[in-house]
């Protein structure tokens, strides 16, 4: 029997993604060097497809598949053919001529036929299906998604049943992500072989729902055949990077983090990065920050150390005693954030480079080889000299040529944050994190913990990515208390247990 990874935790899900060519490559040699026929994988295809939507949604008896001309078509013909073999009342509503159909599909929807089946137009769909499953579009997506199929894609959209979306949500891009015109908004998704990229790109986190996935039990070895375009990151791998506290650790050995910011007005940019900093496991933390609120920026929280700089002179020393400098919450493009951010590049520091201090950076561009660099579109687009919406439509191109032209590592925020280092291994993309996190003071807190990382022996690229997944991981944990209203500070509040691993069930305290 196919297995399946059955549950959609990310813990089961492979950290390999691809793109439909390498997954049209594995098919190809698992078809022509194994001896697999595209039946075969076909029929598995839909068989893991009907058990999981059987243990998913044991209630739903009411099966209504959309069908494409396609082989996602024909694993929808497979799905179909099983609930029929059930006893399941199943209606299969064909998108494009039946008479299009070719090779596996075409097979599929003649054994669904032999079963009983009898494949109808699309007309519309009947409003009393228990559950959807889509079975449009796959990998062969190869245009913007309109006419009849667009309103299919709509309707589906547009009404209350699940969706089970098979292999992709139908309009959605295997590679970037993007929603061709229009997409499946998916209650869960299985998809076959290769995990597709796209499903943690772009729009891929809007439209996927659930992940599932089965390799179909394609022989390892096939696997061993293709590189990655990309990897899947989260904080239950990346959490590996930190190991136990030694003993004897003290204070000096968990790294002393400098957070340059807080021009005046925004001093709460550089507070939130010098507490993320501490939460997230540095020892010693130094806030840097303007005169004017310098003396009560520490207030609530003693445990941090803040100086009044003026100028490089005031600031030199204070980097002289740091392992890390994270400069940019709050700074200001005025003439102070200027002279610090020059006084910063020119030391020999590892930094951590964000906000304004990126936008200085693209205004006088120059490389640096062990910084990490976090940009949100809106910066990467200004670093580059494009426009935001070429940064979005193709993010990791983006974060490849922000790695290039400035060096160490960039991590390209947004759903998916994106991480490009100048190892060679692939870029990564973060699957935790949800849209609470997209509000003010958030990109601060991120830039606390990647120093804090940074500040614990990371480099500068595992520290981006076991950041970014902390960070995403804490965003999440505080998340449970809602999406709407969650604050910067309820991400710093949630850091401490997810870095130690504590249950949200196993500390009830704040
Ligand atoms: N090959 C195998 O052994 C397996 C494949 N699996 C499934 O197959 C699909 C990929 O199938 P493919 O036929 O290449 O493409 P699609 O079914 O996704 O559809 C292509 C089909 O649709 C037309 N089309 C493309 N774009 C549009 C559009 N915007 N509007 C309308 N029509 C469009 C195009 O002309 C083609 O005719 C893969 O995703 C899997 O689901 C099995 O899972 C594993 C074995
Ligand atoms: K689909």
């Amino acid at each position: 029997m196919t297995s399946i990874r059955p549950m959609p935790d990310r813990d089961r899900l492979p950290h390999a993604l691809y793109r439909a060519e390498q997954v049209r490559n594995l098919e190809r040699i698992a078809i022509k060097g194994y001896g697999i026929a595209g039946l075969e994988l076909m029929n598995r295809a839909g068989a893991v497809a009907y058990r999981m939507l059987r243990a998913r949604w044991p209630t739903a008896r009411r099966l209504v598949v959309l069908a494409g001309v396609g082989n996602n078509g024909g694993d929808g013909f497979v799905v179909a053919r099983l609930a029929l073999a059930d006893g399941l009342s199943v209606r299969v509503l064909q998108l494009g001529e039946t008479e299009r159909l070719r090779g596996e599909a075409a097979e599929s929807c003649a054994a669904y036929r032999a079963a009983g089946g009898v494949p109808e137009a699309y007309r519309g769909l009947p409003r009393d299906a228990d559950l959807i499953i889509d079975a449009l579009l796959g990998t062969g997506l190869e245009r913007t998604v309109e006419g009849i199929w667009a309103e299919a894609i709509q309707a589906v959209n547009d009404q209350r049943a699940r969706v089970l979306a098979l292999d992709l949500p139908s309009g959605l891009h295997a590679d970037t992500g993007r929603a061709l015109g229009v997409a499946v908004r998916a209650t869960a998704t299985v998809s076959f072989i290769g995990l597709k990229q796209g499903l943690f790109l772009g729009d891929g986190p809007d439209c996927r729902g659930e992940v599932h996935f089965s390799a179909l039990d394609i022989p390892a070895a096939v696997y061993a055949r293709e590189i990655l375009s990309l990897r899947r990151i989260d904080w239950d791998q990346q959490g590996q990077l930190l190991g136990p506290r030694p003993r004897t650790a003290h204070k000096g050995d968990c790294g002393h983090v400098l957070i340059v910011g807080g021009a005046p007005g925004m001093s709460g940019a550089a507070r939130l990065a010098g507490e993320a900093a501490l939460r997230a496991g540095a020892g010693l933390v130094t806030v840097a920050t303007h005169p004017d609120h310098a003396a009560w920026l520490n207030l609530n929280r003693p445990e941090l150390m803040v100086s009044a700089v003026a100028g490089p002179k005031t600031l030199e020393p204070l980097i002289a005693r740091a392992d890390v400098v994270a400069i940019g919450p709050g700074l200001g493009r005025a003439d102070w954030g200027r002279r610090l951010w020059q006084c910063a590049q020119g030391s020999a520091k590892p930094l951590v480079v964000d906000a304004d201090a990126l936008n200085l950076l693209a205004e006088t561009p120059a490389r640096g080889a062990d910084w990490v660099l976090t940009p949100h579109p809106g910066e990467a687009a200004r670093l580059l000299g494009v426009r935001v919406s070429e940064v979005e439509e193709d993010r990791p191109r983006a974060a490849r040529e922000l790695q290039r032209r400035f060096g160490g590592a960039v991590v390209l925020k947004g759903a998916g944050s994106l991480i490009q280092g100048d190892s060679q291994r692939p870029p990564a993309v973060c699957s935790d994190g949800n849209p609470g996190m997209a509000t003010a003071g958030s990109g601060d807190v991120l830039t606390g913990v990647i120093a804090a990382l940074r500040g614990q022996g990371l480099d500068a690229e595992d520290a981006a990515c076991a950041g970014v997944c902390l960070h995403a991981a804490a965003g999440d944990r505080a998340a449970l208390r809602g999406e709407r209203g969650l604050l910067a500070g309820d991400i710093v509040s949630a850091l401490r247990a997810v870095a130690n691993g504590i249950g949200e069930d196993e500390c009830r305290f704040d």
